[in-house]
């Protein structure tokens, strides 16, 4: 088991989130995610655990675009749907994912590895509900988030990814939901999730609250190219208009 801790974070790259219009720097801002991992820096952490998901496919409840991503929200009332282990001493609820694309297959992913950028980046947000009853109070805790970040690759089609893109038509323009039931979303992790970067950052889109624990898969995901033309058709805009810049 190769379960790394990203020690030093490194000069990270602040990007510059294209819908960022709030302040550029964050009050206290030393833990800002997204981080280029730099993996010759990565310290072996024999302490970590194997990370320990276990996801009931019942609380799937519904997909939805919010002008930045389409998310898959599950319902995180009970501990139902949980992570723990890895670096964590808590146990985590999923609440929901979703997924940062470019406009091409060139860029996409927050996290970079060495530098170098995939072309998407599937996010499962986790809160710490040993320490905390609701997302909301979690998303303000320096242990209250724990996401689980995977790369994606262009390559062969991913089966269980395909329920999940047939459904997006129905939510092309901003603010659409739809009814999404019965979707594991451990078939979105990679066959082997021992190996894995760790470190303490934040969330990567506002309110960028420093209350997160990453846990970046080493392996990579494989989707197919139509799989990510279906992903390109989703706007991110109101139905009629384009709020151009
Ligand atoms: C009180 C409302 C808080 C909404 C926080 C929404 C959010 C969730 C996950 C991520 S990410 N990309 O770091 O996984 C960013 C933002
Ligand atoms: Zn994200």
């Amino acid at each position: 088991m190769d379960c790394s801790k990203v020690q030093e974070a490194g000069e990270y790259n602040t990007k510059m989130h294209p819908m960022w219009q709030g302040p550029l720097v964050v009050p206290g801002g030393d833990r800002q995610s997204p981080i280029d991992i730099v993996v010759r820096k990565s310290v072996f952490d024999s302490e970590l655990k194997p990370l320990l998901t276990n996801y009931d496919p019942r609380t799937c409840q519904q997909i939805w675009n919010n002008g930045y991503s389409f998310l898959v929200e599950y319902d995180d009332t009970a501990d139902k749907s949980t992570l723990e282990g890895g670096p964590l001493q808590d146990k985590f609820r999923l609440c929901q994912f979703h997924f940062h694309w470019g406009e091409s297959n060139a860029w996409g992913s927050e996290h970079t590895l060495d530098r170098r950028l995939f072309p998407a980046e599937l996010h499962l947000v986790h809160w710490n509900s040993n320490k905390y009853s609701l997302f909301e109070e979690a998303v303000m805790e320096e242990n209250g988030l724990a996401v689980i970040g995977v790369f994606l690759k262009v390559g062969k089609r991913h089966e269980g990814l395909q329920k999940l893109v047939d459904a997006l038509p129905a939510i092309r323009h901003k603010g659409s939901v739809v009814e999404f039931t019965k979707f594991d979303p451990a078939c979105l992790l990679p066959t082997n999730t021992d190996d894995y970067w760790t470190y303490h950052g934040s969330l990567t889109t506002p309110p960028l609250t420093e209350s997160v624990t990453w846990i970046v898969m080493k392996q990579h995901i494989e989707v197919s190219h139509d799989q990510v033309c279906e992903v390109y058709e989703v706007k991110y805009f109101s139905h009629g208009c384009y709020q151009g810049f």
